[in-house]
C-alpha cells in the first residue's frame, strides 16, 4: 500500500482516487525574437476537463497527435500544475498538497503516482546497472530495509515483470537490454512504489508490434496484482481498446484539448455517439468491426486545427460531416449518453458512455438550426 493511501484512507473512502475537475493548461508559446513584444501565444492542450479515476481502474486516452492526452495525463500524476480547475488525490487537491496546506505530503502522493515514457531508455541511467537504478527508490523510501532484503525485493520484481534469472538481468547495464526488456524494467521501477496510479504515455508504441499485447497483458496482470490504476495514453484506438477492454475501463477520446467521448470500449467503439471517435474507428483498421467502412474518412476536412486558434463552439466541426450552425457559436459539454444497453448499469459511473455532441439530445437546438456551407 502507498505511503499517502495509507494515511489518506480513514477519511477519504468516498472519493475518488484522482478527481479532474474542469482542469485547463494553457502553455504559452515561446515568442520568436520578432515577436518579443508580442502578446504570447496560447496553446489550450487541456481546456476544462472532469474526469475521475478510481481504483484499480484503467482509462486509456486516444486521440492524434498534439490534442492533450501527454498534458492531461501528467496533470492527473501531479508532473503538470493546471493553469485552471483542480486535480485532487483522495479529495486533496495536489497542488495545495504541494504548498503544504492539507494533511498529506506532496512526496508521498508524487511517489503514488508514477509514469513510464515511450522511450524507457532515455529514463535509465546509462552508466548504472539495473540493480543500482531498482535500488535507489527503495533507499529513499524505505530507508532502514537491509541490502539483502533490497536485493530480494528487486530480484522478486523482476521476476514477476518477466526478467529471468533476475540476477543476470539485475547485473546489466540498460544497453545490454531489448526496447521490450527496458520497458520492464521501467514497469518495476513504477511498482517498487506501490502507485495508486500508473501513467502509461505511449508506453508501446516503440516497442515491435509482436511484443506490444505481452506488454499490455503484462501491465493488466500486474494491475490488479498490486491495485493499481492505468491512465493508458495512446494514438492508436486498437491499443487503447485492447488495454480499456481487458482492464475492465474506459476509453476517452481527445480531441484539441477537450475531451469528446468516455465510455466502455464495446460500447464507444461498436456505437460511436461523436463524429471524431468515427473519424478514429474509420482511420484503426485493425479494428475487426463487422461493419463494411467507408473507402472516405467521414470528415468534411483532413486539415487539423491550429491549437492556438481553435475553432469557436464546438473545435471539431470545422471538420464534422454533421456540424450545423449551431456547432460553431456553442460548446457541448460532456454529458451522459443513455442508450438502452447502458441502462442497467447506469449506478456505475465508472461504466457511463458520455459525450460531447448536440446530437445525443433530441430536442437541443441544433436540430433546428441550419447546415453548414462549406
Ligand atoms: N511545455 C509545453 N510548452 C508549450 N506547448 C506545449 C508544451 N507541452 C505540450 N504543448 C503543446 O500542447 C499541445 C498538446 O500536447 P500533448 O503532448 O499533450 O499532446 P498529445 O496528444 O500527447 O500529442 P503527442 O501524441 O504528439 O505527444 C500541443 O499543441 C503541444 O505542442
Amino acid at each position: 500500500m502507498s505511503r499517502a493511501r495509507d494515511t489518506a484512507d480513514a477519511e477519504t473512502d468516498a472519493e475518488p482516487l484522482i478527481a479532474a475537475e474542469d482542469v485547463e493548461v494553457h502553455f504559452e508559446k515561446e515568442q520568436g525574437i520578432l515577436e518579443l513584444f508580442d502578446d504570447p501565444d496560447v496553446v489550450k492542450a487541456v481546456d476544462g476537463i472532469s474526469v475521475a479515476i478510481e481504483e484499480n481502474d484503467v482509462l486509456a486516452l486516444v486521440g492524434e497527435s498534439g490534442c492533450g492526452k501527454t498534458t492531461l495525463g501528467k496533470t492527473i500524476i501531479g508532473l503538470q500544475q493546471p493553469t485552471g480547475g483542480a486535480i485532487k488525490y483522495r479529495g486533496r487537491d495536489i497542488w495545495e498538497t504541494k504548498a503544504g496546506n492539507t494533511d498529506l505530503s506532496f512526496k508521498d502522493v508524487r511517489s503514488s503516482l508514477q509514469i513510464i515514457h515511450q522511450d524507457p531508455g532515455s529514463s535509465l541511467n546509462p552508466n548504472r546497472r539495473i540493480v543500482e537504478t531498482l535500488a535507489e527508490p527503495i533507499r529513499l523510501t524505505h530507508p532502514d530495509i537491509t541490502a539483502g532484503e533490497r536485493r530480494e525485493r528487486i530480484h522478486s520484481l523482476l521476476e514477476r515483470v518477466g526478467m529471468t534469472p533476475a540476477h543476470d538481468f539485475a547485473s546489466r547495464y540498460p544497453h545490454q537490454l531489448s526496447g521490450g526488456e527496458k520497458q520492464r524494467v521501467a514497469l518495476a521501477r513504477a511498482l517498487l512504489m506501490n502507485p495508486d496510479v500508473i501513467l502509461a504515455d505511449e508506453a508501446i508504441s516503440a516497442l515491435d508490434v509482436s511484443l506490444r499485447v505481452e506488454m499490455m497483458d503484462l501491465m493488466l496482470d500486474l494491475q490488479s496484482e498490486f491495485n493499481t490504476s492505468f491512465v493508458f495514453v495512446s494514438h492508436d484506438l486498437s491499443n487503447a481498446r485492447y488495454f480499456a477492454e481487458h482492464g475492465d475501463g474506459r476509453v476517452g477520446v481527445m480531441y484539441l484539448g477537450n475531451l469528446v467521448e468516455v465510455g466502455p470500449p464495446e460500447r464507444l467503439i461498436a456505437d460511436p455517439q461523436h463524429p471524431y471517435t468515427e473519424v478514429l474507428r474509420w482511420a484503426t483498421p485493425n479494428l475487426s468491426l463487422d461493419a463494411t467502412e467507408a473507402s472516405d474518412p467521414p470528415m468534411r476536412k483532413i486539415d487539423i486545427p491550429d491549437p492556438v486558434n481553435p475553432p469557436s463552439g464546438c473545435r471539431f466541426h470545422t471538420r464534422c460531416p454533421e456540424a450545423r450552425e449551431t456547432c460553431t457559436r456553442l460548446q457541448p459539454e460532456l454529458e451522459e449518453f443513455s442508450d438502452l444497453e447502458a441502462s442497467s448499469d447506469r449506478a456505475d459511473s465508472s461504466r457511463s458512455h458520455r459525450v460531447a455532441c448536440f446530437r445525443s439530445e433530441p430536442d437541443h437546438q441544433y436540430w433546428e438550426s441550419s447546415a453548414i456551407e462549406d
